[in-house]
């Protein structure tokens, strides 16, 4: 018989069992621990295409002499490409067989020195799993992740993030099981006591530490926040939606699958959060003289984001501290927004931003 005959084959294809791939949310119980085999090597190449694609240009992840004066003895690799490759082979054990990012909190990076050739390590631990009583075909479930050096143990970045999860069997639910899972911040703002827009906004001056903490000043006795817009944007083309992802071994079928991805609800494959995130945090990294990022919380991914989306970046200063003869703590509530203005992102950030 020929297999390759396309009638033939079309009949075989509907008698053929499909070996799967990744888990559902049923395989999930709280406490599991789980060593993520594949891992990977850090590469420049990768490096290099995540940090230039997603208007990350700070000169101490590409110069010496920038890397050497910034405490580094050579460039390290981008903090945003170590978390999303730190990420990226979680996927094929957690969350390959579909469902949303939702968020992301407690991002903390334990060494930012990691240099090009160093071997990831990564093991997650289920925190905890909920129903959705919005999605009954979907639980949620958040899983605490940390990446180390495998040569030398040491621990490089940790988070806790939360992913809607296929169920093999949806549930009949009462809507009471399924609040944020994670603790975080899953409210979108609605029913704040205040939501009223403040009378003024106010941008600082310069992109130095005493200009953050100058305009937090300026509007501390007035109805103003400190808050502003970024220039920049990035329209989302196949190297941001595809190729980042699929370079940190991330198998999520909602980055690459058109086939699959044209019968969900976005229609087309959609953006890694970790890209629409990074591109938003380059923004405002551009507008800030940024000396090391000490970590981000309440990470929401509110929209999905699309081939030939653009998207712009939006930052408040939320607080600014001075801890350091060289730099003082900065607090940062970045939020996303697409071509219609839509938020599709939104996160707070702590970094040491120079004096
Ligand atoms: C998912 C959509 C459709 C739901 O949109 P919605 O407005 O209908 O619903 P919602 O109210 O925002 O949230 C739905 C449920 O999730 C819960 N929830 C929400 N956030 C959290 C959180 N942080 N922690 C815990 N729980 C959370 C929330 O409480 C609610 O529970 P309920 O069903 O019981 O009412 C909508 O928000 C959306 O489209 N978001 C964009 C998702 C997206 O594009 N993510 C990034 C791309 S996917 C990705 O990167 C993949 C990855 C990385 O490769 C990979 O995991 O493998």
């Amino acid at each position: 018989m020929d297999y390759t005959d396309t009638e033939t084959f079309g009949t075989i294809l509907d008698r053929t069992a499909t070996r799967e791939k990744g888990n559902c949310f049923e395989d999930f119980s709280e406490g599991d621990r789980i060593e993520h085999a594949p891992g990977l090597t850090l590469s420049n190449y990768a490096n290099e295409l995540w940090a230039s694609q997603t208007l990350n240009h700070d000169p101490m992840y590409w110069r010496t002499d920038a890397a050497r004066a910034a405490g580094f003895e050579e460039p390290p690799v981008h903090p945003d490409y170590l978390l999303a490759a730190v990420m990226g082979p979680t996927v094929e054990d957690l969350s390959e067989k579909g469902g949303y990012f939702l968020g992301r909190t407690n991002v903390r990076y334990h060494d930012q020195s990691v240099t090009p050739g160093t071997e990831l390590r990564v093991s997650s631990t289920v925190e905890s799993t909920a129903t959705s009583s919005s999605r009954p075909e979907y639980g949620i479930v958040t899983w605490e992740t940390e990446g180390k050096d495998a040569e030398t143990g040491d621990p490089l970045v940790s988070y806790e993030r939360t992913n809607m999860i296929p169920r093999r069997e949806p549930v009949a639910t009462d809507g009471g099981e399924s609040a944020a899972a994670d603790g975080g911040d899953a409210d979108s703002g609605e029913g704040d006591a205040d939501d009223t827009p403040p009378s003024e906004f106010i941008t600082p001056d310069g992109d130095r530490f005493g200009d953050f903490a100058a305009a937090l000043d300026a509007a501390a006795d007035r109805d103003a926040a400190v808050a502003y817009r970024h220039e920049r944007g990035r329209t989302m083309d196949d190297v941001m939606v595809a190729t980042l992802p699929l370079m940190t071994l991330n198998t999520a079928k909602q980055h690459h699958n058109v086939d699959v991805m044209a019968d969900s609800p976005s229609g087309d494959i959609v953006a890694y959060g970790d890209v629409t995130r990074s591109v938003a945090l380059g923004h405002a990294r551009s507008d800030e003289a940024t000396y090391r990022e000490l970590g981000c919380d309440d990470e929401r991914f509110h929209t999905f984001v699309t081939p030939g989306d653009t998207v712009y970046g939006f930052t408040r200063v939320v607080d600014a501290e001075d801890t350091h003869d060289h730099a003082g703590t900065v607090t940062f509530e970045h939020i996303a927004f697409n071509q219609h203005d839509e938020p599709v992102y939104s996160g707070t950030r702590r970094a040491l931003i120079q004096q």
